[in-house]
């Protein structure tokens, strides 16, 4: 199969080098050209722009779409349009608000896959889990990249129409709010508490066959060994909030109740303010450096 990425970062890159260590053809773009170039470097074949990508893909196109949620998914698809039929299969891998996706599901003359990913940058070697919405025969056609992107076949699922693979998505993160903040409230009891406690060891031997051993508690070991028990330098201030914030949205909306979410949601908006030094928004913000290689914000000497 020939596959076309726009959008070559942290993400899109690991589709990128998925999908030709599987055998499969890409052609690449991203407005940033070192991006590109390193990915010709792989094997991709380069393209200058997207109608460019579009032009080299010829019939029946498949595109998979990895830039930020937002005005530059629609920037992309403006430009595909004209190029688009409907044999043609666009998935959209980025955390886009799922009514964003249903309107463009509709607007887009191809099939519209949209694709919740999770994994982070470890899923270069790991592979993704994939969670996708749109027509049945798209999801077919494109399962030897999903296969290829994915942990393997079991590591993505067609989840129902379109909008349903963002919105299973939007709900993961609202998990991942949660789960970092239970166990940042956790360690934050530990540091304070009345023991001296290495964290490291704690979290190291939690993960070794206790109940509450997860990814995240792996990470949570990893900061620790990383910048010390205190967690040294990390700031107590943690970025994002837009997935969380659709999550309590749409549970206001549903009237089902998600208050460990909302809270989660809360402490983060909270650790904006600096009215304190949370040590469990301090671990938060190292955290996603451990799934997201996110920017650690950096206390100020
Ligand atoms: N980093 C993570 O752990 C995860 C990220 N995501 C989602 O995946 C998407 C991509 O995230 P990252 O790769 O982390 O972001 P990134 O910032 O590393 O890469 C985005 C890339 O898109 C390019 N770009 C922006 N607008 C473009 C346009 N109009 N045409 C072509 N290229 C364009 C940028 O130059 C950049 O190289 C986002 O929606 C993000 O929320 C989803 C799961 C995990
Ligand atoms: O989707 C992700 C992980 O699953 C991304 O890392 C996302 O950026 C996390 O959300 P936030 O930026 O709000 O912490």
């Amino acid at each position: 199969m020939q596959l076309g990425v726009i959008g070559l970062g942290r993400m899109g890159r690991i589709v990128v080098d998925r999908v030709l260590d599987e055998g499969h053809d890409v052609v690449a773009f991203d407005l940033d050209e070192e991006a590109v170039a390193s990915a010709a470097d792989a094997g991709a074949t380069p393209a200058e722009s997207v109608v460019d990508l579009a032009e080299r893909l010829g019939d029946d196109k498949r595109i998979w779409l990895m830039v930020p949620a937002g005005e530059a998914v629609d920037a992309a698809l403006d430009d595909l349009e004209s190029h688009l039929s409907d044999d043609d299969v666009v998935v959209d891998g980025g955390n886009s608000y799922f009514e964003d996706s249903t309107r463009r599901a509709d607007e887009t003359p191809a099939a519209y896959l949209d694709c919740g990913t999770s994994g982070g940058p470890a899923g270069a070697e790991l592979g993704f889990s994939l969670m996708v919405g749109g027509p049945e025969w798209a999801y077919e056609e494109m399962t030897p990249v999903f296969d290829a992107v994915a942990t393997g076949p079991a590591g993505h699922d067609r989840m129902g129409p379109a909008g349903s693979g963002h919105y299973v998505k939007m709900v993961h993160n609202g998990v991942e709010y949660a789960l970092m903040q239970a166990y940042g409230e956790g360690f934050e009891l530990l540091a304070e508490g009345r023991y001296d406690l290495d964290l490291e060891a704690v979290a190291r031997t939690w993960n070794n066959g206790a109940v509450i051993r997860s990814w995240l508690l792996e990470l949570c070991e990893e900061a620790f060994r990383e910048e010390g028990t205190d967690l040294g330098d990390v700031d107590d201030y943690v970025a994002g909030g837009s997935t969380g914030t659709w999550t309590v949205q749409e549970a206001l909306e549903q009237e089902v109740p998600v208050p460990l979410i909302y809270q989660a949601l809360g402490e983060r908006f909270g650790s904006r303010a600096r009215e304190d030094g949370r040590f469990s928004r301090r671990l938060a913000n190292r955290l996603r450096y451990g799934f997201g290689r996110h920017e650690v914000a950096r206390r100020e000497e």
